[in-house]
Parts: C-alpha cells; sequence; structure tokens
C-alpha cells in the first residue's frame, strides 16, 4: 500500500486530508507539526508528501527545501496545499523550492485524489527508473574491474609469451618478432640496423667444474650486467642456452662495436660471488650492421652476426668481431 505523509497545523482541514486519502486506500501518516515531518519522512520514507503552506515554526516551503536538502528525502515527491496559490509568484515560489504540484484550499475530493494519483504513478517510475539506474552503475562497476583484471591477465600473458624465465630478458620469439620489423623499418628509411651475438666462452666447461645451478646464477648475472648498459629501444634478448642478441635501431657497425667493446669488458671485469666461490667469465661477440655487406632480410643480418661471433671463437674468444662487407669478419 502507497503511504503519504500529510502535514497541516490546521487539526480540521488535517483531518478533512486524511480522511479522504485514507478513503482511496492510501496509508496516510500525519502531523500537525512541521518541525516533526522531516523526521518521519526519513524514517518511514513515505511515497508522497502533501503539506501546507503557512504553518507556525517552520513554513511550508522551508519544509520542502530542507526535504530537498537531505539525501535520503531528496527524492520523495511533494504537494504543496494551500490557499496561497492564488498568484502566480507564490506558484512559482513552490515549485522553486521543489514542490511538484500544488491543491488550493479549500480541497476539491476529486482533485486531490486525481493529483494524488498521478503523482504517485510518476513517483513509482521514478522510483524503478533510480533502481534500474543503480543497477546499471553496479553492472557498470563489476564490468570496469572484469575489464581491468582482464587488462592484467593479458598483460600478464604477453609478458610470459615474450620474456626468458630464467634471465628476465626478452626471449628468442620476441627478439625475431623485433628483428623483422627494425628490419624493414631500416631498409625503408634507409637507416642503420645493427645486431650484436654474444655467447659466454667455455661455459661447458665453467658449468661442468660449478655445476648447473651456479651456470644460471652466472647467467642471470651476465644478463642484468648487459641490461644495464643498453638503451631503453635496444632490444636485449636471450637467443638460446648460453648466447645473448642485442639489436641496436639506427645504430651503426662503428657505434655497435663501441657498444659490444664496452659489453664485452663489463663482463670479462665483473666477479660474482657466490659464497667462497668467485665466477668470472668472458664473452665473445659478433656484430653485424644492415647496411654493410647487404643482407637481404633479417635471418642474412643475424647469419652475419653469427659469422663475426664464430670468428671472434676461432681468434682466441674473449673479443669483439664486426661483420665486414665481402665476407671476411674482422676482429675489432
Ligand atoms: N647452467 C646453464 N647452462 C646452460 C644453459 N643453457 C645452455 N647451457 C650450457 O652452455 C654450454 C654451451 O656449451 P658449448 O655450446 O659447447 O659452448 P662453450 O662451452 O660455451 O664454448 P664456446 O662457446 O666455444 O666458448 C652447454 O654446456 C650448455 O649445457 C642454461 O640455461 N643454464
Amino acid at each position: 500500500m502507497q503511504q503519504i505523509l500529510v502535514v497541516d497545523d490546521e487539526i480540521e482541514h488535517l483531518n478533512v486530508l486524511c480522511e479522504l486519502l485514507q478513503a482511496a486506500s492510501y496509508e496516510v501518516l500525519r502531523t500537525s507539526q512541521p518541525e516533526r515531518a522531516l523526521a518521519i519522512a526519513e524514517r518511514s520514507q513515505p511515497d508522497l508528501v502533501i503539506t501546507d503552506w503557512d504553518m507556525p515554526g517552520l513554513s511550508g516551503l522551508e519544509l520542502i527545501r530542507q526535504l530537498k536538502e537531505r539525501a535520503m528525502t531528496r527524492d520523495i515527491p511533494v504537494i504543496m496545499c494551500t490557499g496561497k496559490m492564488t498568484s502566480s509568484a507564490n506558484l512559482d515560489a513552490a515549485l522553486q523550492a521543489g514542490a511538484v504540484d500544488y491543491l488550493r484550499k479549500p480541497v476539491d475530493p476529486i482533485e486531490l485524489c486525481a493529483r494524488t494519483r498521478s503523482m504517485l504513478q510518476l513517483s513509482t517510475l521514478y522510483r524503478e527508473l533510480k533502481a534500474k539506474q543503480h543497477a546499471l552503475a553496479l553492472q557498470n562497476e563489476l564490468l570496469s574491474q572484469q575489464n581491468a583484471m582482464l587488462d592484467q591477465q593479458k598483460q600478464a600473458l604477453h609478458k610470459a609469451a615474450t620474456t626468458d624465465q630464467l634471465t628476465g630478458l626478452y626471449n628468442r620469439a620476441y627478439l625475431m618478432e623485433q628483428l623483422g620489423r627494425e628490419f624493414a623499418g631500416s631498409q625503408r628509411l634507409g637507416h642503420p640496423l645493427s645486431c650484436l651475438l654474444l655467447d659466454i666462452d667455455s661455459f661447458k666447461s665453467f658449468n661442468d667444474r660449478h655445476g648447473h645451478l651456479v651456470g644460471d646464477a652466472v647467467l642471470r648475472h651476465v644478463a642484468q650486467l648487459l641490461g644495464g648498459k643498453i638503451r631503453r629501444n635496444d632490444v636485449m634478448a636471450r637467443y638460446g642456452g648460453e648466447e645473448f642478441a642485442v639489436l641496436l635501431p639506427g645504430t651503426a657497425a662503428a657505434a655497435a662495436t663501441g657498444l659490444a667493446e664496452t659489453l664485452r669488458a663489463a663482463v670479462a671485469q665483473s666477479v660474482l660471488q657466490l659464497g667462497d666461490l668467485n665466477c668470472q667469465v668472458t664473452v665473445s661477440i659478433g656484430v653485424a650492421d644492415s647496411l654493410l655487406g647487404a643482407p637481404p632480410n633479417e635471418t642474412a643480418l643475424l647469419k652475419h652476426a653469427d659469422e663475426a661471433l664464430y670468428a671472434a671463437k676461432h681468434q682466441g674468444r674473449n673479443r669483439v668481431v664486426v661483420f665486414e662487407a665481402g665476407g671476411k669478419a674482422l676482429a675489432r
């Protein structure tokens, strides 16, 4: 049953209104003290308030303003019932304060029921709309939480698919993807693209001497050391086993060789201390540049770097060798 709060300081008029509304099957709450109306409205959440204008203490206009200021009662529709509604200025003041309709005293029973019914219908629709809006907001919130979770999962999957687990560097698949892209870009723009292949020297015997776990720690150490020495748009990856690759977009052989030498020296000078064990390794590095020897594709560029690396091993290890046009690989 819909509930209506009636506020009027004139008991006789209050009685008439309440009887008419009860006869129309509404549940009626009543007060002749407007100050109490606020608390009743907050507590009982009626579907409609009908209030008189001229009342001692708190006028109907002020009661409406206060109902509209409170979050709990803001959405309850209010009908102003008064003999003052003879001027359009008063009508304007009542509607401005937040009344949704008005009734002129003395009240006509048919008009009272008609306006009450239509206002309650509107109020019901408004409440349903608010409830749907609330449910939609909750769904939206849920969807954005799910979206954020999906984004996180996507990022985690991408990271897992592109990262080498042991070293945290990019893996070979990611390197090959980037190599294809960078090579195409360098060909299109005529910019150099250098590629370094680094291999830890005599790692097999290192593993044999100290064990695989120590070997793993050395791989991680070398990866961290090398990773800290390259620029943001360079790509360093674990190419496989004890081999690393670095792509240097926009970098020609001379500068790439300088960097390779810095990396080689850094590894040679670095000591990884594991308990009592001082681990020291060296690396051999092959350097190739897309503008040298005209590699027709990225695989050929990688092959040039591999040939230079092979030459570095052949020439005694712990050195940098640059692939030169004409098929020669020269020690730096
Ligand atoms: N600890 C460890 N060792 C690895 C890993 N991947 C490859 N290796 C080892 O690296 C060694 C590579 O050996 P080789 O390819 O013979 O080359 P090398 O002994 O480094 O000799 P050169 O390359 O000629 O200087 C092998 O013993 C592999 O088992 C790894 O993830 N962890």
